[in-house]
């Protein structure tokens, strides 16, 4: 059986905000959820009766406080992101924009940053980030493609934090010396924490589908090409 074979998929969106002059990207820090402790662009899941360009923008808001008219908001591309003995893949259909409106602002979600081109944090990313985002920055999109991950063996995913907590102690008299004069003395205790690295997944594989003809609107289960957004 096809580790990679699918039974189903969620659409979901990825918005990348550009200043072309500047030459920097707007990225959003995930602080919970799936991808938390990653930096993306902004995006989640669409929702019943949303086309994935009006999920783009909700989500854009949601997250990042500002919006980006509707003819201002490219396709970008569709990626395929695929997880071993996971029958549902995830379709993420990626926009660009270069001009927006309103504030950003942080939300409990996202924590937004502009970076320079040259020093977006690709350790600290999805890992495909770094095979198609070179190309999107350079104008190579439409982007079309599938990328294969299987989960991290967990010795090798994860990095060990010890973090030292400094804590209040206060000892307990005992009941032949008491009364005495209760001083309150402080000591330190450490723990350690795992994090995986670069996410729970790590990318095995990656194909990407070039001189398309247009955007496709989507990937069929079977791995082929449904339909076109012209
Ligand atoms: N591999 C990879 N590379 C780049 N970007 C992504 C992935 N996998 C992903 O899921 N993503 C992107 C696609 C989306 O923009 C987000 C995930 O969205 P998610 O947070 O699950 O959706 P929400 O609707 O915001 O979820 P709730 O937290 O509200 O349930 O990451």
């Amino acid at each position: 059986m096809d580790p990679f074979h699918l039974t189903a998929k969620k659409v979901l969106t990825l918005v990348m905000v550009m200043d072309k002059d500047q030459q920097k990207i707007l990225l959003g820090y995930k602080k919970r959820g799936f991808g938390a402790h990653l930096w993306n662009g902004f995006g989640g899941k669409v929702e019943p009766g949303e086309t994935p360009k009006e999920g783009a923008l909700r989500e854009l808001e949601e997250e990042a406080g500002i919006t980006v008219k509707p003819e201002k908001l490219y396709k970008a591309g569709i990626l395929l992101f695929l997880f071993e003995n996971d029958p549902v893949g995830l379709e993420t259909h990626v926009y660009k924009a270069f001009e927006h409106e309103g504030q950003i602002r942080e939300c409990d979600e996202m924590r937004p940053q502009w970076f320079n081109f040259a020093d977006i944090p690709f350790d600290q990313m999805w890992e495909d980030d770094r095979v198609w985002l070179p190309k999107l920055l350079q104008g190579q999109d439409p982007l079309f493609g599938k990328m294969y991950f299987k989960r991290k063996p967990l010795d090798e995913s994860v990095e060990t934090e010890t973090i030292a907590v400094t804590a209040p102690v206060t000892p307990v008299p005992s009941a032949t010396s008491f009364p005495v004069n209760v001083s309150t003395t402080m000591t330190s205790t450490s723990f350690t924490t795992t994090q995986p690295i670069n996410g729970p997944f790590a990318m095995s594989d990656y194909k990407f589908e070039q001189n398309l003809p247009a955007v496709p609107r989507e990937i069929a289960l079977d791995g082929t090409i449904a339909s076109f957004e012209n």
